[in-house]
This record gives structure tokens, C-alpha cells and sequence, in this order.
């Protein structure tokens, strides 16, 4: 195992390299930019953001872990109390409001998007693309956000999946807007992918 001063152990598994770690850092950046223009407040407490968008990006650009990794930066970073979240919000406060769940999920969507995109060490493809967003951009957000949220406001969880619906449509037009761009940008960079690609499967066979 080779060491450098720009490394770091990443747990369990490789080295977190000065790229690597600049790459989690610039994703987390995209997230919080995106937040910028601000959300739509809708009933039940947690708004329509633009943010998830930079969740599927994270996730099918940087892989599953670096993708888990960087959400879970950006995560820390509003629990310190930066104003990350769409509409300047952050502080610990917001893992304790109906959205925590979702703020949760934004992790396991980064990790599930990655594992989907990057089925197989192949190059990403289109349907498998769009697959990875709709798995892990909205049903595993939504597995996590929905509950907690039903807990949260106390409404029960069949009117929580009532309420939840207005999401939807703006999550199914995110997946699309990923899908072609993370396709755009494999056909312009496909060496960049097949990089990463091969980063984190041999992280993952360090493991074993
Ligand atoms: O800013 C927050 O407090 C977290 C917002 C969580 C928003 C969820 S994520 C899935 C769904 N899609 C949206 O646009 N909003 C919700």
C-alpha cells in the first residue's frame, strides 16, 4: 500500500486522495448552490427544492461512496449550522423538522444512484441511468423521508403518501434533466468515468 502526505484513510477502504476528497467537496458545493434560487413551501412542511437535483448528480458522477461521502459532507456542514439548505436554512434543528428524513435519504440516494450507474464497472447507459435516479433519487429518499415525516407531523402515513404526491413531477423532470446531463457528460469525458469507475471498484476489492 503506497502512503502520500495528500491522502487520507478513507474507513474500511482505500486511500482518499487530494482529487478524490476535491471532488467530494465540489459536489457538495453543487448541492448547496442549487439551493440558491430557494424552494417552493408546499403543505406538510418540506418544501419542492432544486436541490435533489445535485443529490443525483453527486451520486452518478462521483460513484457510491465518494457520492455518500459528499452528501454526508454537506449534511455535517448544515448540522454546524451553514446555511446550506434551499432557502438559506440549516442548523441542527433541521434533523429534528419533517424533512430530516428526506435530508437522510439524500445520502443513501447518492449511494444507491452511484451502485446503479455503476453496475458491473460497464459504461453508464441511458435506461440504467435514468433506472439509478428514479431507484435511488426519489423511492430511497422517499422510503426514509415519508416515515419520518409522518412521525414528524404526526399525520398518518397514508395522508403523508397523499402529500408526498406533489413531489412527483418535479422529481421525475430532475431525473431527466441527470439523466442528460451525466450522459452528456459521458459521452465528453468517457476516460473521466471510466477513471472513477475503476477508482472505486478497486477501493471496493481492497475491501475484500
Ligand atoms: O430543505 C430541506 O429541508 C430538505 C428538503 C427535502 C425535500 C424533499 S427531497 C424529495 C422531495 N423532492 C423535493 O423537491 N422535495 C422533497
Amino acid at each position: 500500500m503506497t502512503t502520500s502526505h495528500t491522502s487520507l484513510e478513507q474507513p474500511g477502504r482505500g486511500r482518499l486522495d487530494a482529487t478524490s476528497l476535491a471532488r467530494v467537496a465540489i459536489f457538495a458545493a453543487i448541492v448547496a448552490v442549487l439551493g440558491l434560487p430557494g424552494s417552493f413551501s408546499v403543505a406538510g412542511g418540506v418544501p419542492i427544492t432544486f436541490q435533489t437535483l445535485g443529490v443525483m448528480l453527486t451520486g452518478a458522477i462521483l460513484g457510491p461512496w465518494l457520492g455518500a461521502l459528499s452528501m454526508t459532507v454537506f449534511m455535517a456542514l448544515v448540522a454546524l449550522g451553514l446555511p446550506l439548505l434551499a432557502g438559506g436554512r440549516g442548523g441542527i434543528g433541521v434533523f429534528f423538522g419533517p424533512s430530516a428524513g428526506y435530508l437522510f435519504g439524500w445520502i443513501l440516494a447518492a449511494f444507491v444512484i452511484g451502485l446503479i450507474v455503476h453496475a458491473g464497472n460497464r459504461k453508464p447507459v441511458t435506461w440504467r441511468t435514468f433506472l439509478a435516479m428514479i431507484v435511488g433519487g426519489i423511492l430511497a429518499i422517499y422510503a426514509i423521508g415519508i416515515p419520518v415525516q409522518s412521525a414528524v407531523t404526526r399525520l398518518p402515513i397514508g395522508d403523508t403518501v397523499l402529500t408526498s404526491l406533489v413531489f412527483i413531477p418535479g422529481d421525475l423532470i430532475k431525473a431527466v434533466i441527470a439523466t442528460i446531463i451525466v450522459m452528456t457528460l459521458v459521452k465528453a469525458y468517457p476516460r473521466a468515468f471510466r477513471r472513477t469507475w475503476a477508482s472505486q471498484n478497486a477501493s471496493v476489492a481492497e475491501r475484500v
